[in-house]
């Protein structure tokens, strides 16, 4: 009887779109499926690979650029080869891209792959439902991500009104038409809609890709067109506790170059001390996730912020006056309150 091969899936969708809201759902709803995870940030801290719940052993990392541009088909290869190996009995890979990679070549390097218990699994394009024609408006290529894509998932439903909403599903419609486009809100989807989807049509679909994609290659090697050339990131890591003041003062004042900012955040505050508060931004979408510090883990600020047009060194200096140097007490609870207007969703 052949061997089963495994999937590999690429999980992809602009800066803040939600992947990793979708991926940890998928990890919490697999069921008796075993899924291997490739992860990559844009950023030099792997913020994403922090955030993804309860991996060890069936996750790696690919830090630092996209994947697209930074990892070549022999090196992912051995990240998939790493998964593939029977003894980690992983029924799906499931590849997320960093915010700015572009996707088709990451399909044609799992295409092009040498490994023979690996096939391409389809694309999963996660669309930020709030921000899509904004974003398509500045960054048309997206119009051939989603174009590219297997299965569309419109998230952040809960962000827009029926208009709104319904509006971007048209538009989705008319760049992949008969795709399968699936409203969600947190990244609840059906795994089964991931992981056990091969009509026939698809099979023929992606093998076109392939053809194409790969007769492109070496015109797919002038990374200028992609998303990620116009955008810089900045990586900031400080041990000392930041002021939530002056943090906020910096966040309340992001240039707006500055699309995305992600990491976690300690302040050394009487009562918040013990947590752990994940920041993100996505656009003007500013919220803290507090959480209790891990068993044994450094409280430390790590963050990445990511933009386009931006003043890198600027910002690290704007963090870095953020940071309480002076050796005290902890500060008053009530200097917390301008962070604690972002902790609701
Ligand atoms: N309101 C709302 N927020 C969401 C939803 N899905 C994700 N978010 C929030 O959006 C922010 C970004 O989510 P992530 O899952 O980190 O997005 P991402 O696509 O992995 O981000 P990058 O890796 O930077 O590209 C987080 O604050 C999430 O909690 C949703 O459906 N509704």
């Amino acid at each position: 009887m052949a061997k089963r091969q495994i999937p590999v899936i690429v999980l992809a969708g602009f800066l803040g779109s939600g992947k990793t809201t979708l991926l940890n759902h998928l990890l919490s709803r697999s069921g008796g499926s075993r899924i291997g995870v490739v992860v990559n940030d844009f950023g030099s801290i792997e913020i994403d690979a922090m955030s993804v719940a309860g991996q060890v052993d069936s996750m790696v990392s690919l830090g630092n650029g996209c994947l697209c541009c930074a990892v070549d088909t022999s090196e992912l290869d051995v990240f998939l080869e790493r998964l593939a190996r029977p003894a980690a009995r992983i029924d799906v890979i499931v590849i997320e891209a960093s915010g700015l990679a572009e996707p088709q070549e990451l399909i044609r390097m799992i295409l092009a792959s040498d490994n023979k218990n690996i096939v391409y699994g389809g694309l999963v394009e996660v669309v930020d439902a709030a921000e899509f024609p904004r974003t398509r408006a500045r960054h048309p290529e997206l119009d051939r991500h989603v174009a590219l894509a297997d299965l569309v998932v419109l998230n952040k439903a809960d962000r827009v009104g029926e208009e709104e909403h319904r509006a971007v599903l048209d538009e989705l419609g008319r760049l992949a038409p008969g795709r399968a486009v699936v409203p969600a809100s947190y990244g609840r989807v059906d795994p089964e809609l991931l992981f056990d989807r091969k009509p026939p049509e698809r099979e023929e679909a992606i093998r076109q890709l392939s053809f194409e994609d790969l007769v492109r290659e070496e015109e797919c090697h002038d990374h200028d067109g992609h998303l990620h050339s116009a955008y810089d990131s900045v990586a900031f890591t400080s041990p000392a506790p930041m002021d939530p003041r002056r943090l906020m003062e910096f966040l309340d004042h992001r240039p707006d170059g500055l699309y995305r900012i992600k990491g976690f955040v300690h302040f050394a505050v009487t009562g918040h001390r013990g947590k752990r508060y994940a920041l993100h931004a996505v656009g003007d979408f500013l919220r803290f996730y507090p959480a209790p510090w891990g068993r044994g883990e450094e409280r430390a600020t790590r963050l990445v912020l990511i933009g386009t047009g931006i003043d890198t060194e600027a910002l690290r200096a704007g963090l870095e006056a953020c940071r309480v140097t002076e050796p005290a007490r902890d500060a008053e609870e009530h200097t917390m309150w301008g962070v604690l207007r972002y902790v609701h969703a």
